[in-house]
Formats: structure tokens, C-alpha cells, sequence
């Protein structure tokens, strides 16, 4: 994650006693991500190495972060692998490092598998199917906030840095979406707390198997539809090379019988999952052309691409050119 606050050795090492994790011995900022500020953070307890994540929230208000953090010890003590929040010896989960919300979270073990094959696919899948199902039981409520309210404030705000074509299409794909919305068949789709940002990089692998899943700083009450199609545009498509962002239905099929072999899918999720799938892709490339003509200040930061969204949306518009290139031809 980028670094946009650093955080002193002394005020993490006194919340880390506060949290009853032992003594810090190292505090190493995460260049990864791009919405908060993220420390691994190793310590030292009844003579045992022990690692967590501190988390610096950059954006979210003290108001809205007791549903994510709140949300993962729910997951986590239901048996998906997520990391736990550590709480202090009053229970609170949510701290504060240098005036800001923060949280610590456990490290999850393993590393990202950034080009999944159809196994990768199908235990995601499986899990987020799991993850679903277990949020059922989940009392607090908090909107998917990328979600379509956000989408049509935030369109306005990035017309300007785009050219033309761009521009028609975002404005067209806003107006596709807005009217979905607003049918009988979407507003009946089976809903409740989603991660709303599963990708590759929010994902990691140890000896084959999923390890856990984090990042749940975009979750949200949604269509658990949304929470798939977000999967499939970044797990089951081409990455790189002239057919980037093309599906790759192998891949997609893995996710989806995978997924299904826990919750079938309902006939009217079928029938909205390529809308879906546009949705998700609007979704991330309106985020991404907004981090990266609005950006803030950061010590450490790596912009993502928008352009591999707009890809991925019009490789899903009705009419979409089939892909130019065999799949031999395509880079990682
Ligand atoms: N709980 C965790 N366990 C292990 N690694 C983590 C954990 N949380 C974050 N990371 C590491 O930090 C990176 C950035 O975290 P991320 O949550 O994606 O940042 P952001 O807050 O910007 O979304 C990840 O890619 C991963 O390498
Ligand atoms: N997954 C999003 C970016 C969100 O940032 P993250 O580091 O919190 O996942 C994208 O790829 O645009």
C-alpha cells in the first residue's frame, strides 16, 4: 500500500503493548495498495516472533470503519480465513495513530498468485461463496460506498481529464447502469455484505490453497452478483499484451461452477451477470481515473492503469470486437 502517514516507531510500539502484542522490533511501511497506509509490523511476545498488519485509515471516518473491522472478526470467528482485528483489554478494535483511525490486523500467511490459474479461480470462488452465505448473519448494515451513488457524483469530476471518446463512453455506461438499476430483476437480487474488491492482489495463496482473503476497506451491503462480477474482471480475464482484459472462459468457469457448488446461483443472476460485469468494470475505472487525476499526496504510491478497465468494460459491451490476438500471443 502506499505510505501517506508515517507513523513514529515509538507511537506504534506503545499500541502494539496497549493490544497485548508484545515489543516491537520492526515497523516496514507496505508500498502495495493505495487507499491507506499499511505497516507490516513484527514484534516480539513470550519469545515468539509474531506479525501484524497496522492499518492507517486515510479516507474512512471512525464512523464508517467499525462495519469493515467489525465485519472481518464476524468472517474470521465464522471460519473464513480473513484477518482478525486485535482488540485492546476493553474490546475496541478501532485505534488511533497520529490523529487518524487505525486498526492492527493479523498477517496473513502465503503470497498473491497475480496469474491464477483455473485452480486459483475455483478455490476463490468457492470462498467467496462461503463468505456470502456466512455474512447472512452479519446485524450491522453500511452501502457498498463505490457504489452507484458514488459512481454518478464522481463521473462529473473526471469528464474533465478525459478525451471524447472516453467520455461517451463512461456517460453511456453511467445511463446503462443507472436504468438497470431501476428494474424489478436487479432490485430482487439476493443481497448482503460483500468485499466488493477481491482481486488477485487481495488474495493470498500458501502451498496451493487460499490462506485468506483481506482488504476489506470497500466491503459493503450489496448484490453478492457485484461481489462476483468484480472477481471475474480481475481473476478470470487477460492481463497485459493486445487482448487485455478479454474473458478467459476457462477461468470464469472455474469461478463460477466453483461458487455455484456452494450457492447456485439464482436463474435471474444469470440473466443480470454480464450487466454485472459491466458494472464492475465502470466501478474500477471511474476509481482508478479518479486516484489518478485527483491523487493525493503519498510517500510511497503506485498508480493503477484505468485504461485496462475501460478495456475489460468494452470487451463486455454487446457488441465487442472479438479478441485480436491468439491467447499464445498475449504477455503475463
Ligand atoms: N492482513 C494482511 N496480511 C498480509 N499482507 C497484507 C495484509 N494486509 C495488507 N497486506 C499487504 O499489504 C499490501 C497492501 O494492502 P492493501 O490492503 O491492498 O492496501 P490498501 O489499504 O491500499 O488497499 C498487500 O498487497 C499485502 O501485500
Ligand atoms: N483493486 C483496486 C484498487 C483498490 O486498492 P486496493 O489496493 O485497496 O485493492 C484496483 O485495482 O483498482
Amino acid at each position: 500500500m502506499a505510505v501517506y502517514t508515517e507513523v513514529p516507531f515509538a507511537e506504534a510500539a506503545a499500541l502494539i503493548e496497549r493490544l497485548n502484542l508484545g515489543t516491537l522490533t520492526e515497523l516496514r511501511g507496505i508500498q502495495g495498495g493505495i487507499e491507506n497506509t499499511n505497516y507490516f509490523v513484527t514484534s516480539e511476545r513470550d519469545g515468539q516472533t509474531v506479525e501484524h498488519v497496522l492499518t492507517v485509515f486515510e479516507r474512512l471516518s471512525a464512523e464508517q470503519l467499525p462495519f469493515y473491522l467489525h465485519l472481518m472478526k464476524h468472517l474470521a470467528t465464522h471460519g473464513i480465513p480473513v484477518p482478525e482485528p486485535a482488540a485492546d483489554a476493553q474490546g475496541e478494535i478501532l485505534h488511533r495513530v497520529q490523529g487518524k483511525p487505525a486498526a492492527v490486523v493479523d498477517k496473513l500467511r502465503g503470497a498473491s498468485e497475480l496469474t491464477p490459474t483455473a485452480a486459483h479461480c475455483a478455490a476463490v470462488g468457492a470462498l467467496l461463496a462461503r463468505l456470502h452465505l456466512v455474512g447472512r448473519d452479519f446485524e450491522r448494515r453500511q452501502p457498498n460506498l463505490r457504489g452507484l451513488p458514488w459512481w454518478n457524483e464522481t463521473v462529473p469530476v473526471v469528464l474533465p481529464f478525459i478525451d471524447d471518446a472516453q467520455a461517451a463512453l463512461l456517460r453511456s455506461e453511467l445511463a446503462y447502469q443507472n436504468h438497470v438499476a431501476q428494474s424489478s430483476a436487479y432490485l430482487a437480487l439476493p443481497r448482503g455484505p460483500i468485499h466488493a474488491d477481491l482481486f488477485r492482489d487481495n488474495a493470498m495463496f500458501e502451498d496451493g490453497a487460499v490462506s485468506g482473503v483481506f482488504d476489506f476497506y470497500f466491503a459493503g451491503v450489496d448484490t453478492w452478483l457485484f461481489d462476483i462480477a468484480v472477481c471475474l474482471n480481475d481473476w478470470c480475464v487477460r492481463h497485459g499484451g493486445d487482448t487485455d482484459g478479454q474473458p478467459e472462459p476457462a477461468l470464469e468457469q472455474a469461478f463460477l461452477s466453483a461458487y455455484e457448488g456452494v450457492r447456485p446461483l439464482t436463474p435471474a443472476e444469470r440473466r443480470l451477470l454480464p450487466a454485472m460485469q459491466r458494472a464492475g468494470a465502470l466501478r474500477f475505472w471511474l476509481s482508478r481515473l479518479w486516484d489518478l487525476h485527483l491523487p493525493r499526496e503519498a510517500a510511497m504510491l503506485q498508480a493503477h492503469d484505468p485504461g485496462h478497465f475501460q478495456r475489460v468494460l468494452r470487451a463486455r459491451l454487446p457488441n465487442a470486437p472479438a479478441p485480436s490476438a491468439a491467447p499464445e500471443a498475449m504477455a503475463a
